[in-house]
């Protein structure tokens, strides 16, 4: 079984749509410029209903010390994701400071950029194997580009991974077999527009990740 993070969430509707679909983490995304941005309060909100045992994730893009402590005063998260240009000393900082799991996202294009998943890998908990955004973009990801997976074929790290970029119900059983991957993160590849989840195609993404 592949393991499944829904990364955007906004509307309860979808929060549950994934939940009985048997997602395993759930992505709340803290990044203002982000067409899936919600507030603490918002997401403390679709946070109430989520078993115990699903990992309530918090996407932050460099983060202040502040934004991390308020955003976590409201909102019980379970695990950190770095998706910004934060160094591994700051990584090592969010984890002290939030005392939570970090998860680290880092930007695939080209061979050179795999080895920033060694270095990360020494102190995060997990890393994040995304597309590079496009330069000009206004945010580091969710903007449903896929990489080359085969740059990951036969690659191994120091900790889980999680494959991001692009991934939909249509393409992502071929990502899984392809790279190896044992869980998989997806935001617009279940949307109808930016920032509109869909129901029908979360449900399609999880199936389709574990056929
Ligand atoms: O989803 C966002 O809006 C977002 C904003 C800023 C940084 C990361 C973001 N999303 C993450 O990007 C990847 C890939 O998304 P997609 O499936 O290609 O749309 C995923 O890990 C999201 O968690």
């Amino acid at each position: 079984m592949a393991q499944v993070k829904i990364c955007g969430l906004r509307e309860a509707v979808h929060v549950d749509a994934a939940v009985k679909a048997g997602a395993q983490y759930l992505g709340f995304v803290f990044f203002p410029k982000s067409p899936r941005a919600v507030t603490p309060e918002q997401a403390r909100a679709l946070m109430a209903e989520i078993p115990l045992g699903i990992a309530k994730t918090g996407l932050f893009v460099d983060p202040t010390d502040d934004l991390l402590r308020d955003t976590l005063a409201h909102a019980p998260l379970d695990m950190i994701q770095l998706h910004g240009k934060e160094s591994p000393d700051r990584v090592a900082e969010v984890k002290a400071l939030t005392g939570l799991p970090v998860m680290k996202a880092v930007g695939i294009a080209e061979p050179a950029d795999l080895a920033a998943l060694i270095d990360y890998g020494l102190v995060a908990d997990m890393l994040l194997v995304d597309a590079k955004a496009p330069k000009g973009s206004p945010i580091p990801g969710g903007n449903g580009l896929a990489f080359d997976w085969r740059l990951l074929v036969g690659r191994k790290w120091l900790r889980p991974w999680l494959l991001a970029g692009g991934l939909t119900p249509a393409n992502v059983a071929e990502a899984i077999r392809l790279t190896g991957a044992r869980g998989v993160d997806v935001s617009s590849g279940v949307e109808t527009e930016p920032g509109q989840k869909d129901a029908a195609l979360i449900r399609a993404f999880i199936e389709a990740a574990n056929v």
